[in-house]
Parts: structure tokens; C-alpha cells; sequence
């Protein structure tokens, strides 16, 4: 027998049917009237729609891959002491862009990433209200499904205009300074928003040129994103131009950015980043 975890075009597929049954359990909230709305400790919102998602995805990966452990969102007394010592797991945001789901705008996302050695080498990120699941695996490539159909998605070289990806609502003024300097290297830039991990599927899929992240955001957010973005030829590094990394015991992220073409093509970033 294979091992279950080889890096395989059919365990995407299986994390992507696993993404996708927890999108429709998403979806069943989503249509009601009324979304009840709950706050965690640290302030940030919580539905039933992320708790069903997170039970749905812990069911499938459990029976898939039952020697691999799981952190996810909204997991509940995971120590560091444990996940420390874990080879390789399961990195899950049941529910990325809960402010978004809340205000029914569609920007919301299902993230699944398995890490190995503080890699993310296999992602899936799954879009419950469009039906478009993006996927990636640095030894496979990535791709984004839509309506049954799946295309390869690579990152595309500097667009003109740029176009630049931005939260709805963290992290403004630095990006303002990133513009300027963008638009005074490359010219005109285009900036859209948009709500949780898709900010960086727009980079993968060659739709963006870069999504500068300076405000917080923890591992799961960004995690299986980043598989796809890395598989589709781009990077996601921190402020220092370093590959953000994963399994850390302080599971916030630094500020980051996620970019299309090489890294060289931006490194004149450091210097606003720094100042
Ligand atoms: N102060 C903070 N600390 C950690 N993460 C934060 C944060 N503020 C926002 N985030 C993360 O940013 C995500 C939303 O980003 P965006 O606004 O770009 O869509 C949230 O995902 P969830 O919706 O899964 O909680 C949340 O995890
Ligand atoms: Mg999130």
C-alpha cells in the first residue's frame, strides 16, 4: 500500500472533496434568515457555520489520515508541548473571512494545509459561494476548479497596471507607502479589496501582483494559500523578504507579503517596509 500521505494528486483530490463538504455545511448557514453570531475571547466573531465546518473537516481528515494530528481555528486545548513534537499536521481555517460571511458578500474561504518541517506543502483553499476550490502542491503544481473544470494557475510577471490586493479592512496606511513606491517603480497601480485567504489566490492565479499583509493574522489564515501560491511559482515572505514559516509556538504571523514575480523585482520594498 502507498503511503497515505505521498504527496499525490489524489490526496488534493480528497482534501479538496473534504474542503468542498464543508463549504456546503457553510452554506446551509448562509441561507438562513438569521446568522447568529457569537464572540470569541479575543474579540473576533464566531458562527455556527465555522463550528460545522470544523467538525466536518476534523471528521474527514480523521478518517483519511488518522495518524495525522489537526490544528485548526477552532481547535480547543492543543498545548505547544503537543504540537511541538508533530512531524507533520494538518493546518486548518475552517472559516477565513467570518466578517465577510457574516455580511454576505461571498469573500469567505475553507483552508486546509498540510505542514512538514514549518513548510505548508499542500494547500487547498475552497470558495463556499462561488463552488471555485484553488489547489496546489509545490511537487505537483496548482490549479483552480470551477464548475467541474480544472485549469493550471501560474502568478504572472508585473502587470500594468499593478494591481495590488488589500484587506477590507486591516493594515492602510503602510500600504499607502507601499503604493506610492510601487507606482514610482513600476507606475499606474490598481488597488481592490478583498476578504480572507482569496487575497492571495488572486496572486497565484496571475489576477493580482501582490497583497501586502502589515497587519495581523494568524498561521491558518494564510497557510494552505500560501501551498498554492508557492506551487503556482510565487512567494509569500515576511517583511525582511524571508519565506514565512509555520509551527511556531506564537501562532500570530508577522506582517507579510505575498508577490507574483520574482523576488528580486521587489526588493526595493525592504527599505519602505523598514522605515
Ligand atoms: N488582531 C488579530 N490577530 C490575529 N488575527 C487577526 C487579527 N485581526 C484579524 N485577524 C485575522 O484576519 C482574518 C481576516 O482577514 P481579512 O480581513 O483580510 O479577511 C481573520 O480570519 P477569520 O475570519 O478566520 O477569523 C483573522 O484570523
Ligand atoms: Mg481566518
Amino acid at each position: 500500500m502507498t503511503d497515505p500521505l505521498e504527496i499525490s494528486l489524489a490526496l488534493l483530490d480528497q482534501i479538496a472533496a473534504i474542503a468542498t463538504d464543508a463549504g456546503q455545511a457553510i452554506m446551509t448557514v448562509y441561507g438562513r434568515d438569521e446568522i447568529n453570531v457569537e464572540h470569541k475571547e479575543d474579540d473576533s466573531p464566531l458562527t455556527e457555520a465555522d463550528l460545522r465546518a470544523h467538525r466536518c473537516i476534523s471528521a474527514g481528515l480523521a478518517a483519511l489520515t488518522p495518524d495525522v494530528p489537526m490544528l485548526s481555528e477552532e481547535s480547543e486545548g492543543i498545548t505547544w508541548e503537543t504540537r511541538r513534537q508533530w512531524a507533520r499536521f494538518w493546518l486548518v481555517d475552517p472559516l477565513d473571512g467570518t466578517k465577510e460571511f457574516i455580511n454576505r458578500n461571498g469573500e469567505f474561504t475553507v483552508n486546509i494545509a498540510l505542514i512538514e518541517a514549518g513548510e505548508p506543502v499542500l494547500g487547498v483553499v475552497h470558495v463556499p459561494a462561488t463552488g471555485v476550490t484553488y489547489l496546489g502542491a509545490r511537487a505537483l503544481g496548482a490549479w483552480c476548479e470551477r464548475d467541474g473544470e480544472r485549469r493550471a494557475i501560474r502568478v504572472r510577471d508585473i502587470g500594468s497596471p499593478v494591481i495590488l490586493v488589500a484587506s477590507r479592512r486591516h493594515g492602510a496606511e503602510k500600504v499607502d507607502a507601499l503604493e506610492q513606491a510601487i507606482s514610482e517603480r513600476f507606475g499606474p497601480v490598481e488597488r481592490t479589496s478583498m476578504g480572507s485567504s482569496l487575497k492571495l489566490c488572486l496572486v497565484a492565479a496571475g489576477e493580482a501582483d501582490l497583497y501586502p499583509r502589515l497587519a495581523p493574522t494568524c498561521e491558518w489564515d494564510t497557510a494552505a494559500a500560501q501551498a498554492v501560491v508557492d506551487a503556482a511559482g510565487g512567494v509569500v515572505v515576511d517583511t525582511a523578504l524571508a519565506p514565512l514559516r509555520y509551527q511556531k509556538e506564537n501562532l500570530l504571523n508577522p506582517h507579510f507579503l505575498v508577490l507574483g514575480a520574482p523576488l528580486a523585482r521587489w526588493d526595493f520594498l525592504a527599505d519602505v517596509l523598514r522605515d
